[in-house]
């Protein structure tokens, strides 16, 4: 079974290189959608396959820093970089460049990662992620699947690769969230009184 939860953000980019003329040469935002696909073949002790509130924790956080901040990749000119950074306090340094299809493979690893650190407290027994959905406009989706996260030929995404500015790591409720999951910290799910058994 198949649940999705949506998040949202507003981001600015450049994607270099595409075909889209606008697109390459002109910094523009998007009104970002951003679906979590997780899939699990039992249900928790809520009948569940994964509470949609546990969502809203750390992968809701780390999807927020993507919020009111402009993305480029750490490959762009030196100079749109350190501009990027001298005049936005929130900004994100991708290993890959910001198109849609990237973006939905960065969440992916990212989340992928946060769930692997996870310690379940209320009976999940197989939940993971299916995959990840980055509408970046009405009309423009990708969804990227796990082959398509780790594929080398679409480019390597190594977390500790991924830098979040100062700014948009105080806002985490924990600032030191990203660190934790570079240094593979357990995340601990809220433990849950059972009050009728199954
Ligand atoms: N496969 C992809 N194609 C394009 C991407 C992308 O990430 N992946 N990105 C862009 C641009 O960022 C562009 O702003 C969005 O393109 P487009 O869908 O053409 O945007 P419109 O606002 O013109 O959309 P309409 O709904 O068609 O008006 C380009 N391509």
């Amino acid at each position: 079974m198949l649940i999705r939860k949506l998040f949202k953000f507003e981001n600015a980019h450049i994607v270099r290189n595409c075909s889209s003329e606008r697109c390459r040469t002109s910094i523009h935002g998007h009104s970002y959608k951003v679906e979590v696909l997780l899939e699990a073949h039992a249900l928790d002790h809520g009948q569940m396959v994964y509470d949609f509130g546990l969502m809203k924790g750390t992968i809701r956080d780390v999807i927020d820093a993507f919020d009111h901040a402009v993305c480029f990749w750490d490959k762009d000119d030196a100079e749109y970089i350190r501009l990027c950074q001298q005049f936005s306090a929130r900004w994100i340094s991708m290993p890959v460049s910001p198109s849609a299809e990237q973006f939905a493979r960065l969440f992916f690893v990212i989340i992928d990662r946060i769930l692997a650190q996870t310690i379940m407290s209320n009976g999940e027994a197989d939940v993971r992620l299916h995959s990840i959905i980055a509408h970046e406009t009405d009309t423009g989706y990708a969804q990227a699947f796990r082959e398509d996260a780790y594929n080398p030929r679409m480019g390597d995404i190594k977390l500790e690769d991924i830098v979040f500015s100062a700014q948009c790591q105080q806002e985490w409720h924990d600032p030191e969230m990203y660190t934790k999951l570079l240094q593979q910290t357990p995340f601990n799910n809220p433990a849950v009184p059972l009050q009728v058994k199954a």
